[in-house]
């Protein structure tokens, strides 16, 4: 994409969570930002964010944008649930209508506004299959998937993987003592462990009750967030397949709560809130270096 098609659109700030997105409108463009424009916006005044949603023309029928999902890294994700609401707000406002649906390059997400800052999103069935998560080679059990360690390794005190792609791959780790965790150190690591071939978004959470966790969240191509919708989604069923949550469960994030529910449908339904923070022009010196 060029310079000057990015500049003077209208990009929104907005936090689903805490989790910081950005939407940028480009419906009536017809190429994407490139990676190094998308680490430029991520590094101008006012506008560092963890996933910036660009909202290109409709590809399918009954859908109101085609979503591209950038993490600040400049890479691509599948999914982001958080983001996902915000752009929800955005295009349930400017079209009057209460439920929508956007296409993502996992598919098409059916979203519905529950109040004014609250919306419930269908982030579709979790993908539980080796090859769809992907992990390197067949496991007997995703939910429980070895790391191999080295002896001695810190790491190996976390135990087994729980993992899942929610259009986006997790591993999750359930641990009694969640305020001893290095995610940070940990997270970086594991991101770009050899099971992972795109690499993964790492989730650290305590099971608090049955219907209850608490979470903490590195993601992949950002680093640590206040929240990941989507790892809350993947931490709830895999939580539900260990035999420890119920299928309705609120995930405490450090920025907020979100609600996820694993219906019998096999379709994992996300209820959370978005926030408008403010709105920017984007200036076409912001390209210079990224052209
Ligand atoms: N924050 C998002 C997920 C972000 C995508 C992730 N970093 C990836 O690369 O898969 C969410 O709310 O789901």
């Amino acid at each position: 994409m060029s310079a000057t098609t990015l500049a003077g659109r209208r990009i929104q700030r907005m936090n689903g969570a805490g989790n910081r997105i950005l939407v940028l409108d480009l419906r009536g463009a017809s190429a994407a930002p490139s990676p190094a424009e998308a680490r430029a916006i991520h590094r101008a005044p006012g506008l560092a964010y963890d996933q910036m949603m660009a909202l290109m023309s409709p590809r399918a029928a009954g859908t109101a944008a085609f979503v591209l999902i950038y993490n600040n890294d400049g890479s691509l994700a599948g999914a982001c649930g958080n983001g996902t609401r915000c752009v929800a707000d955005r295009l349930a406002r400017e079209l009057g209508v209460a439920s929508l649906a956007v296409e993502t390059q996992a598919g098409v997400i059916g979203c519905e506004r529950l109040g004014p800052w609250s919306y419930r999103i269908d982030m579709g069935p979790p993908r539980l299959g080796w090859r769809d998560i992907p992990l390197a080679h067949a496991v007997e059990d995703t939910a429980r998937v070895s790391l191999a360690w080295a002896e001695g390794d810190p790491l190996a005190a976390l135990g087994p993987a729980a993992t899942a792609s929610m259009g986006n791959p997790h591993a999750a780790f359930f641990l009694s003592d969640l305020e001893r965790v290095d995610a940070a150190g940990s997270g970086a690591r594991i991101e770009v462990h050899p099971m992972f071939p795109e690499k993964v978004n790492v989730t650290f959470a305590r099971i608090d009750a049955p219907d209850a966790l608490s979470a903490v969240v590195w993601e992949r191509g950002v680093g640590l967030t206040l929240a990941c919708g989507s790892a809350a989604c993947a931490a709830v069923v895999s939580g539900v397949r260990l035999g420890r949550l119920a299928r309705r469960a609120a995930v405490r994030l450090p920025g907020g709560e979100l609600v996820i529910e694993w219906r019998e449908t096999d379709r994992v339904l996300m209820t959370g809130p978005v926030e408008f923070e403010a709105e920017f022009v984007l200036d076409a010196a912001l390209f210079e270096a990224a052209a």
